[in-house]
């Protein structure tokens, strides 16, 4: 005769550390945008645009409903971000090279002897030193976390299917 099976535990093991987070990939976290680089120093890249896709990653200790955070909270959060960036020019205002100026009509960027010139409505002005796909995770990481109450947040910004800039940002404790 078998011998009985152990009797299943009735509460979660507590010597077991538990953390938990979600995760949204959602279809709409789209936003097309143009822009460009520089890197090696003095390689700027021609005006070109991207689909850029995000991915958020959200931790933090369950609430009363056992959620880290409501996914149509995280969601709604994430959509007005991306938003806020789709069909537009991305113009970083930190950048050491890229000057960045706005009057109320249009957006002037200068390169060494390269100029581009926008509509205001049409550009968005980010607070970074390059429009790269890390830097754009952090900011919107950034903003993320100021409409939602998590410990931190894991945003990845896909340029284009693969190459993906990742930023975790965390409150400090
Ligand atoms: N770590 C990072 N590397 C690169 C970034 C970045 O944001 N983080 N960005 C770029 C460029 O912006 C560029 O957009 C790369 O895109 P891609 O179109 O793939 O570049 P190609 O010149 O290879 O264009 P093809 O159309 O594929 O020929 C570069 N690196």
């Amino acid at each position: 005769m078998n011998p009985s099976p152990d009797p299943l535990p009735t509460t979660p093991n507590p010597a077991i550390a538990a953390s938990y987070r979600v995760r949204l990939a959602k279809e709409q976290f789209v936003f097309c945008a143009a822009h460009f680089i520089t890197y090696a120093g003095d390689v700027c890249e021609p005006l070109h645009g991207h689909n850029y896709r995000v991915e958020v990653q959200v931790e933090g200790p369950l609430d009363e409903n056992h959620y880290v955070l409501d996914f149509i909270a995280v969601r709604d959060a994430v959509q007005k971000i991306t938003l806020g960036l789709d069909h537009r020019v991305l113009l970083p205002t930190l950048h050491p090279q890229i000057r960045v100026a706005a009057d109320q009509r249009e957006v002037t960027a200068t390169f060494e002897d390269r100029r581009w010139v926008f509509p205001l409505s049409d550009c968005v002005l980010l607070p970074i030193a390059n429009t790269t796909a890390e830097l754009l995770a952090r900011w919107i990481g950034e903003r993320l976390l100021e409409s939602i109450h998590a410990c931190s947040v894991e945003v990845s910004v896909d340029e284009c299917d693969g190459q993906v800039g990742v930023c975790r940002l965390s409150h400090p404790r």
